[in-house]
């Protein structure tokens, strides 16, 4: 089997009969500022385990996109075929990565807004005209409102008290020398009265986080605000996040970059991030730059302290072989990385049965040329079945760590998907 894309401009006429909001329709989404992928219906999926999860994606996705297709109207442009995809954080995790193959993409840029249709290369496509036709005729029907859903916690893999323990047990750890760093994660699984309505859920995280990344990939959903690595030709950037205030509590705007920005734990903290990243992106490139000095990235429940890295590729490295390499940075992970990642696996997925699966892995699409853009998959949930939803959170752990401030940071972490789960309809 092999799959092979087309695509055309949509013209203003066409946009115009795009339903507002569309995101929430969408079968797969990586989308910020209304700009981005989105995917509807589905071609095919895989799914890989283990340690080889990114290079055999990487593999089956270049040989399902190897043939070319037949001659096409006039009406449309050979395209590269767009797969959306959602990796485990721990090579050790139970649960599937996931990919999966959209029959249509809606790619919304400066450059216009274009649909991709994706169809086995054998297949012969029809006009623009008809495709556009059929992408609206095939948009899913929402389910009614409700008008409350009663959001509340039933329980929890590892509780506060748990995650409390951990931190404590994890400073222990850190004075001990085994690692700098350790980010520790807790998960709350959320019941409503009524069904989630998904796609208010999903236009409510794209509209209250306007700076982030909302993606969804089957069951993960959520809008992040960290960027793991984007790929266009030869260049590449990211976005590293560390060292976090919660605005809630933050008594001064006025004094939050220099609560960050002159704090020592929160500037080493941010720093391991950086240098993780940059240490593993470095074989695979030239210039590599960061900003000057962190900033301050303000989002609806938390500052952040930001770093933008960008750099040129000096070959067409696959993003997926890029994610291999950079995943987990020490943003969700730690430092060093192996004997910090053995020590997130003991504590939460050992200890109290916490895998945590997708989230705080990489989350985003690729084109057959190894193109694209991934998200490290945070603020966010898993949405379990129609009534029970599970969100995660997490902090860095250095030393001085103190278990009540970091488990009250996950409570802030974990607000806008709470927030955006109450939603019943918009
Ligand atoms: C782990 C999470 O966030 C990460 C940890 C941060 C921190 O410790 O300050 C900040 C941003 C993210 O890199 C999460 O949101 O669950």
């Amino acid at each position: 089997m092999s799959f092979t894309a087309a695509a055309f401009q949509l013209s203003e006429a066409q946009v115009a009969q795009l339903p507002t909001e569309i995101i929430g329709k969408a079968t797969c989404a990586f989308s910020r500022h209304r700009m981005g992928k989105l995917g509807f219906g589905q071609r095919f999926r895989f799914t890989t385990r283990g340690p080889e999860r990114f290079t055999a994606a990487r593999d089956r996705w270049t040989e399902l996109t190897a043939e070319a297709g037949p001659e096409l109207p006039a009406s449309l442009t050979a395209a590269a075929p767009i797969c959306f995809a959602a990796f485990t954080f721990d090579a050790r995790s139970a649960v599937d990565s996931i990919v999966t193959v959209p029959k249509f993409v809606l790619d919304r840029s400066t450059d216009g807004v274009w649909l991709r249709y994706t169809y086995e290369s054998t297949a012969t496509p029809p006009s623009a005209e008809t495709l556009f036709t059929t992408f609206l005729e095939e948009l899913p029907q929402e389910p009614p409102a409700a008008e409350h859903n009663g959001l509340k916690t039933v329980s929890a893999q590892l509780s506060e008290a748990a995650f409390e323990r951990s931190v404590a047990k994890a400073v222990q750890m850190l004075a001990q020398q085994d690692f700098e760093k350790i980010v520790l994660a807790r998960d709350e699984l959320l019941t409503g009265a009524a069904p989630f309505h998904i796609p208010a859920t999903i236009r409510a995280l794209a509209s209250d986080n306007p700076t982030a990344w909302t993606y969804k990939v089957e069951n993960l959903i959520g809008s992040t605000p960290e960027l793991l690595i984007a790929r266009q030709a030869n260049a590449a950037k990211a976005r590293v996040l560390a060292g976090t205030v919660d605005r809630n509590v933050a008594v001064n705007e006025d004094l939050i970059a220099e609560q960050l920005s002159d704090h020592p734990k929160q500037i080493f903290e941010h720093q391991a991030a950086v240098d993780s990243l940059v240490d593993k992106l470095a074989p695979f490139a030239t210039q590599l730059r960061t900003s000057d000095q962190p900033f301050v990235l303000s989002l609806p429940n938390v500052y952040h302290l930001a770093t933008d890295v960008s750099a040129e590729l000096t070959s067409e490295t696959s993003i997926l072989d890029l994610v291999a390499e950079i995943n987990p940075t020490a943003a969700v992970g730690g430092t060093p990385r192996q004997p910090a990642m053995d020590a997130i696996w003991q504590l939460e997925a050992e200890t109290h049965g916490m895998d945590r699966g997708l989230y705080a892995g990489a989350v985003g699409w690729l084109d057959a040329h190894g193109q694209g853009e991934f998200g490290i998959a945070l603020r966010g949930s898993l949405i379990e079945d129609a009534y029970h939803v599970r969100v995660y959170a997490g902090g860095g752990i250095v030393d001085g760590s103190d278990p009540a401030a970091e488990l009250a940071e996950t409570h802030a972490k974990m607000r806008p998907m709470k927030k955006a789960l109450r939603v019943q309809a918009l």
